[in-house]
């Protein structure tokens, strides 16, 4: 085993501190082939389906992968072309990551490097995470985008950390953000942009919080997912003064055909008019930018099973994206949880590394024989 890391990164003036920013990962192009691979990856992961492999493995390879693609990469089609980098997930990730880059900068001690990683297709993690190691961060926050915690999307991704770090010989110290579902600030930027929606909408007779579902037997075996989405749901109402009537949190995104956690979102809209609710706004709280599944799937895809079935006003109020009061949220987030590793007294990284610099240079001189 050769391990990854040159030891060029021990030189630099201070110690950098560096922050990997991760999200849940797009397709390359919105094409079949593309489409393929990502889901491939995506759905090979036994984090996401929790099955035996001997099962899965056969449905993933004979049906889905034959079918799937075609149909999403349409999907993505819908969306595609608006966004600066193809992908709106990637376009709005990488404007978060440059708001967040300014802000830390401007407000740590010291040097600090934000890098973004995919956790499936491009940019990589292992990629970020090299990005962030030639910059000469010894000391790595990582942050995944995910503001509920799930073992699927948060856990996933902390996988793709370990297995990247498996394989270098410097690790880095390592912080880990599981999840912010009621970090006060992220839940008034949330209020914040419903309340400039109603403003300028007027308020309808019901917000639907829709996030992002995952089976029921996950809430069985042990997943807070489901109730952090239902404390951020409540909180967000509280902030709203909105009663018990006038929100209501859905599931949406069902894949495959076991029971996922309901209500369903499109099940709920469906059913909304006809129980003489024909004015709603929904807003996904669990997507920190907007996607495919926020834009095309709630945006066109559900808007029209309302309409069909009798509604008359649909608003999709969208993420928090790159909204200023949500990048000085997570630069909040961050600093908190990197209390101690600019701010500290006692410890002058720049001596220590300019020490061990000169240790290792005369080591190499004399053969390494001291
Ligand atoms: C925000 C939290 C998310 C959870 C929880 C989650 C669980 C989950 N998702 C699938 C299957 C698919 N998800 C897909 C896309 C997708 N999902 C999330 C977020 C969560 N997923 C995001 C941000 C995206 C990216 C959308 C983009 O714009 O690129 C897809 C691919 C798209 C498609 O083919 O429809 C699938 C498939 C499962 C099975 C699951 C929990 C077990
Ligand atoms: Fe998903
Ligand atoms: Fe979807």
């Amino acid at each position: 085993m050769t391990y990854q890391g040159e030891p060029h990164y021990a030189h630099g003036s201070a110690e950098r501190m560096g922050v990997l920013l991760l999200n849940l990962g797009t397709p390359d192009e919105p094409t079949t082939p593309a489409l393929r691979r990502y889901l491939k990856q995506f759905l090979s992961d036994p984090r996401v389906i929790e099955l035996p492999k001997l099962l899965w493995w056969p449905i993933l390879n004979l049906i889905i992968l034959n079918t799937r693609p075609k149909k999403s990469a349409a999907a993505y089609r819908e969306v595609w072309d608006h966004y600066e980098d193809g992908s709106p997930l990637l376009t709005i990730s990488r404007q978060q990551q440059r708001g967040l880059q300014e802000r830390l900068s401007q407000q740590m001690a010291g040097p600090v490097s934000v890098a973004l990683g995919m956790r499936y297709g491009n940019p990589s993690v292992a990629t970020a995470l090299a990005e962030l190691r030639d910059a000469g961060a010894r000391r790595i926050l990582v942050l995944p985008m995910y503001p509920q915690y799930a073992a699927a999307t948060t856990a996933s991704t902390f996988d793709a950390v370990f297995d990247e770090m498996k394989t270098w010989r410097w690790v880095p110290e390592l912080r880990f953000i599981t999840h912010y579902h009621r970090e006060p600030a992220y839940l008034d930027a949330l209020a914040a942009s419903v309340r400039e929606h109603f403003a300028e909408h007027g308020q309808p007779q019901k917000l639907v919080m829709s996030f992002h579902g995952v089976p029921k037997r996950y809430l069985l075996a042990g997943d807070p997912y489901h109730c952090e989405c239902h404390v951020t749901g409540r909180l967000l109402a509280d902030r709203l003064g909105l009663s018990a009537d006038q929100y209501m949190v859905t599931f949406q995104s069902r894949f495959g055909r076991e029971e996922w956690l309901k209500p369903y979102t499109d099940e709920t809209l469906k059913g909304l008019p006809a129980k003489g609710i024909k004015h709603i706004a929904v807003v996904c709280p669990g997507f920190s930018a907007d996607c495919l599944e926020t834009i095309e799937e709630i945006g066109q895809e559900n808007r029209e099973y309302f309409e069909e079935a009798g509604g008359e006003t649909y608003h999709y109020i969208p993420a928090l994206n790159a909204r200023d009061d949500h990048l000085d949220a997570l630069t909040h987030l961050i600093r908190r949880h990197t209390q101690g590793w600019i701010e500290h007294s006692g410890y002058d990284a720049q001596a220590d590394a300019q020490e061990r610099d000169r240790v290792r240079a005369n080591a190499l001189a004399m053969g390494a024989e001291r």
